[in-house]
């Protein structure tokens, strides 16, 4: 009887007491568990650890013991520490565990690394001796973007080079040695060139800045923790004594730092040894290796990996029921992660049957695949077994949201973009269209102060002011003043020369407007020569890549306002009837003006609202589950990212993060890419993602395939032929340009037909013999010749130059 294991645990401050009333019987607390979850739930004594695929209940597991340990083992709930990966987890589960054993549990510490270890040190920091001095115990918490202007700082007191020397690049390399642990005088030992002393020594500046102003940076957080618990061995007992308990969720992503702390929390003082008093915390892990995703953030999976070694008295129990998806998307997700190398095998199961097959849809371009999402949800809901909360959108980048997000605003289907500020929201977009509004309106001083100096180019709030007096002396415009600097009083000369250089810029770029250049072609020469892009791309910051995928998106939206041109939002009716369209830059600005108003609708509130569909990367999807998910944007180069494609370790986490979206999928999985797809430059035309080519044939329906585009393709991509432009029949007008550009744009990025690289064994897909197996291979590159068996229809020998095949 499971329940006898706790009954004796004399390790809550309480005692063993028996007379608080009970909330559950111990029947009830292990309730819909299996017998390894029951184990691990009611397991006493030595470190745990849960190692098990996704879905198997780990989580449930954690919540559960957790109650267990209240209710049956009389565990103090101040005692408990319970780590998760995110504060929403935090809350979750503390609600579950609220709802098991009552409000007793308010007390217990369920939080995020982050949070447990500022609690820790607003109680605690005045103890520790930082370079002779201390901490006061109201220190700010720094965000990335306070780190970031702290640290140009530094770089301008150090006199660094700004072109060499990226606030971002630098604080990337700090946040390394800080989740290792790495004080900046380790830091300057272990520098191995001077551009690396360079980067010690901001290193060194900035932890004492940091400290003059009282203020911590994230990784500070975990790393002045363990220092705290390292130096003061008397603080660290406390804790110890007073955590009996330590719980972590997601293990696999901890950290080195993490990691460190979790072993001061849960070792025992080895010079006391054996005494009564000092045994050391109950430690009980749970995670996936599977599931690591974070190693760009210094998370190390050999942290699960090697918990048996560290814990030698360790017990190790393994779940091995899927209880979350049905067998056909847990084989889906078996068969993608087993291309990994290295992994230990699990045998991951589920008796909720096969269920339905995995649909799967190639889009001509990446607006086809959002209709497609957009439509399959409209078909699901009226069914009426799936709301659209039970929907889930997943992507590999934040700038991949945009097109959906479109697509639901003119379907007037609710969504939420969880983790992720909205595209039209997001900073750079913003400055982005500010400067284009300036060059439209100069008169538009808000966004001309938004990036007089955007990025960076010694325009400081003292020279604004100057130019500001001119403006009110002189009653002109702020640009006015701006173009006649020179005679502002008071105004530097430095300033006075940089002022010079906007001005010269702004009228550069309005020239272009005025010969009527294409908006995507002014806004890329924004970017370009405001510097704005060239300072992201210098940037070693991941938040920074992410800014300039966003800003490939807007130009990309811009290319697609150019090449199909539409009348006007607030077009005369007679223009409109005569076909007159809108493509300069000001028309493209009341365009996203208007889409952008429809984006600022706030969210439903969580919960609330059955009909909000979810958007989401797939990494802020982790520990989630939907009924049913779309995983789109499948290509090589989406995902897995163009970031990973030659580089093994990077394409073994794409593939963990391909892995932790098939397994969100409760019970029914879409996966999508597009033929073509908006980026940068010319459109791109991405092959299939790898990870399509690992999931078994028979359980994917392809609604669409490549090739099936010709055949079935929409009627107005046929009828593609530019001469059609010209006479648009009448119910077509409104969207002729629409239609016949995106074909022109498709068709012209259309290659000639590759040559699939295929070997005997593969799967592939003919546009009129369907389905087939190749047998035999020969010839190479144009002449390459495959035998592929289709089954009833026999051998065929085929030239692939011409065969319209698909590796599947
Ligand atoms: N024994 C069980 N009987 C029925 N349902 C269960 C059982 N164990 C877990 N579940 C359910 O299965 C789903 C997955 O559980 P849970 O989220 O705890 O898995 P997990 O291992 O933490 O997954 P992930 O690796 O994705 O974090 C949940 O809906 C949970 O309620
Ligand atoms: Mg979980």
């Amino acid at each position: 009887m499971p329940g006898a294991t706790g009954a004796d645990d004399p390790s809550g401050p309480d005692g063993p007491t028996r007379t608080t009333p009970r909330r559950s019987a111990p029947e009830e607390l292990l309730a819909g568990l299996n017998d390894s979850q029951r184990a691990a739930v009611v397991h006493a004594g030595a470190p745990l650890l849960v190692v098990a695929g996704a879905g198997s209940g780990k989580t449930r597991v954690l919540t559960r013991r957790i109650a267990w340990l209240i209710d049956e083992r009389r565990v103090h709930p101040g005692s408990i520490l319970a780590i998760t990966f995110t504060n929403k987890a935090a809350a979750e589960m503390k609600e579950r565990v609220e709802d098991l054993v009552g409000r007793r549990a308010r007390i217990m510490w369920v939080s995020t690394f982050h949070s447990a270890c500022v609690r820790i040190l607003r109680k605690e920091i005045t103890a520790l001796d930082v370079d002779e001095t201390t901490y006061k115990s109201n220190f700010s918490i720094y965000d990335a973007a306070d780190s970031k202007r702290l640290m140009s700082l530094v770089l301008k007191d150090l006199e660094l080079d700004p072109k060499r020397y990226q606030p971002g690049a630098v604080l990337h390399w700090i946040s390394n040695h800080k989740n290792e642990l790495r004080d900046p005088e380790d830091a300057a030992k272990e520098a191995s060139n001077s551009f690396e002393e360079a980067y010690a020594s901001a290193y060194t500046r900035y932890q004492r800045r940091l400290r003059e102003a009282n203020a911590l940076d994230f990784d500070d957080l975990i790393m002045m923790t363990v220092r705290l618990f390292q130096t003061l061995p008397d603080v660290r007992e406390n804790y110890r004594r007073r955590f009996r308990h330590v719980l972590v969720d997601e293990y696999q992503d901890t950290n080195h730092a993490q990691y460190a702390l979790i072993h001061q929390l849960c070792g025992h003082d080895l010079e006391r040894g054996d005494t009564p008093g000092n045994e050391p915390s109950e430690l009980m892990v749970v995670g996936d290796a599977d599931q690591s995703i974070y190693a760009f953030r210094g998370a190390n999976i050999r942290n699960i990996l090697d918990f048996e070694k560290d814990f030698p008295d360790a017990t190790s129990i393994l779940l091995e029921q899927n209880y979350r998806s049905t067998q056909t998307i847990l084989t889906a997700a078996n068969s993608v992660i087993k291309n990994n190398a290295g992994r230990l095998e699990k045998r991951l199961w589920s008796d909720a049957g096969d269920g339905e097959r995995i649909v799967g849809y190639v889009g001509d371009d990446e607006h086809d695949e959002a209709r497609f999402v957009s439509e399959e949800i409209d078909k699901l809901v009226d069914t009426g077994r799936v709301k659209a909360a039970d929907v889930a959108v997943f992507y590999r980048t934040n700038a991949q949201s945009r097109v959906f997000e479109e697509v639901f605003i003119r379907t007037g289907q609710p969504y939420k973009v969880v983790g992720g500020v909205r595209f039209y929201e997001r900073r750079e977009v913003r400055d982005a269209l500010a400067y284009l509004r300036v060059l439209v309106n100069t008169a538009d001083e808000i966004s001309l102060r938004r990036v007089l100096n955007t990025p960076k180019r010694g325009i400081g709030d003292r020279a604004q002011a100057c130019v500001q007096a001119l403006a009110e002396r002189d009653r002109m415009t702020f640009w006015e003043a701006l173009v006649r600097a020179d005679e502002a009083p008071g105004l530097a000369t430095r300033s006075g020369k940089n002022i010079a250089g906007f001005v010269a810029l702004i009228q550069e770029l309005q020239s272009m407007v005025a010969a009527d250049e294409r908006p995507d072609v002014i806004l890329e020469s924004v970017l370009e020569r405001s510097g704005y892009l060239s300072e992201l791309e210098a940037s070693d910051d991941p938040q920074d890549a992410t800014r300039v995928e966003n800003l490939a998106e807007l130009v990309a939206v811009a290319r697609e306002f150019s090449d199909d041109p539409q009348p006007g939002p607030s077009a005369d009716p007679a223009d409109v009837e005569a076909g007159i369209v809108a493509v300069g830059l000001g028309d493209f600005l009341e365009r996203v003006a208007l889409v952008a108003d429809s984006d600022q609708i706030p969210d439903a509130p969580d919960g609330e609202d059955a009909g909000v569909v979810t958007l989401m990367t797939l990494h802020t999807a982790k520990g989630l589950e939907f009924p049913v998910v779309f995983l789109t944007g499948l290509e090589d180069g989406v995902f897995p990212h163009q970031r990973s494609l030659g580089d093994q370790p990077e394409l073994e986490e794409e593939r963990r993060l391909a892995y932790v979206g098939v397994t969100r999928a409760r019970e029914r999985l879409y996966i999508s890419r597009a033929m073509v797809r908006s980026a940068w430059g010319a459109p791109s035309h991405n092959p299939a993602s790898r990870f399509i080519d690992e999931l078994p044939v028979d359980l994917v329906d392809w609604r669409r395939t490549a090739q099936a585009q010709t055949r079935w393709g929409r009627p107005d991509l046929a009828a593609s032929s530019p001469a059609r432009m010209g006479a648009p029949t009448a119910a077509g007008r409104r969207n002729f340009s629409a239609a016949a550009a995106r074909a022109d744009v498709a068709a012209k990025a259309k290659p000639a037909r590759q040559i699939p690289s295929l070997s005997p064994g593969d799967r592939v897909l003919h546009d009129s013999f369907g389905m087939g197996t190749v047998v035999a291979l020969e010839g190479a590159g144009d002449k390459s010749v495959a035998s592929i068996d289709f089954g009833s229809d026999g051998v065929k020998r085929l030239l692939l130059r011409y065969a319209p095949v698909e590796k599947l």
